[in-house]
């Protein structure tokens, strides 16, 4: 099977995780896109989405579903979003879309974090896939620098700015063993918007696409 096709099996497979009349919080990126078609072909009537990124809102939009303001709801019993890693425990690092703070900030209020990706992205030590954080640009050479004294090498993403207008630092090299603890201390760097470790907001379900099926992991 292709990456592609692992993709649509997820993407498939989370609709059942969708409470239906309630609202729903939605990612950004690949396999989220095909999660928007698969709800949408469904049937399967929700009260509106709260989304991750202009991409998102228009992709859903598109299918004549809702989309409100994160400030118009206390709480959502689900988010599903995908992950460029996770871990055995759960911890994600996110941001290869860019999306990673309106990421967080929608996580955050949600009870249950589902995340979909194909089986490529499970790994047992998070840190191969270069850690995208979101920076105030006069902050990135000293950002840039913390990672160096960790042992990471930080370069700007070109031609990329987020959703907020922020520019991206994606680091490599690093190996992050202990994610709360990297996540808790590069949270208190100047500058950091927000860094590209979810352990605080760790999924608490993985559908994970594998050629024999849906691999359900649950946190
Ligand atoms: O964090 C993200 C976007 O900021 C995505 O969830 C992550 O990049 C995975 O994307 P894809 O489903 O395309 O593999």
């Amino acid at each position: 099977m292709t990456q592609d096709e692992l993709k649509q099996l997820v993407a498939q497979a989370a609709v059942a995780h969708v409470v239906e009349g309630a609202w729903l919080g939605v990612g950004t990126g690949s396999t989220v896109n095909l999660f928007i078609d698969a709800l949408a072909a469904s049937g399967k009537r929700i009260r509106g989405a709260v989304s991750s990124s202009e991409a998102s809102t228009a992709r859903l939009r598109g299918h004549g579903i809702e989309v409100v303001d994160a400030a118009s709801v206390d709480r959502l019993p689900v988010y599903v979003d995908g992950a460029d890693e996770i871990d055995g425990r759960g911890h994600m690092i996110k941001g290869g879309g860019a999306a990673l703070t309106r990421e967080k900030i929608v996580a955050d209020l949600a009870d249950r974090f589902v995340c979909i990706a194909d089986e490529s992205k499970l790994v047992d030590v998070l840190g191969r896939f270069p850690l995208p954080v979101e920076v105030i640009p006069m902050a990135a050479p000293q950002v840039a620098r913390r990672f160096a004294a960790l042992g990471g090498q930080a370069s700007l993403r070109l031609g990329v700015l987020t959703d907020n207008g922020h520019p991206i630092l994606d680091v490599r090299g690093l190996r992050i063993a202990d994610p709360l603890a990297m996540e808790t201390e590069v949270n208190q760097w100047p500058g950091v918007v927000t860094v590209g470790i979810f352990a605080r907001h760790r999924a608490k379900l993985a559908l994970l696409g594998m050629p024999q099926g849906v691999r359900t992991l649950d946190f």
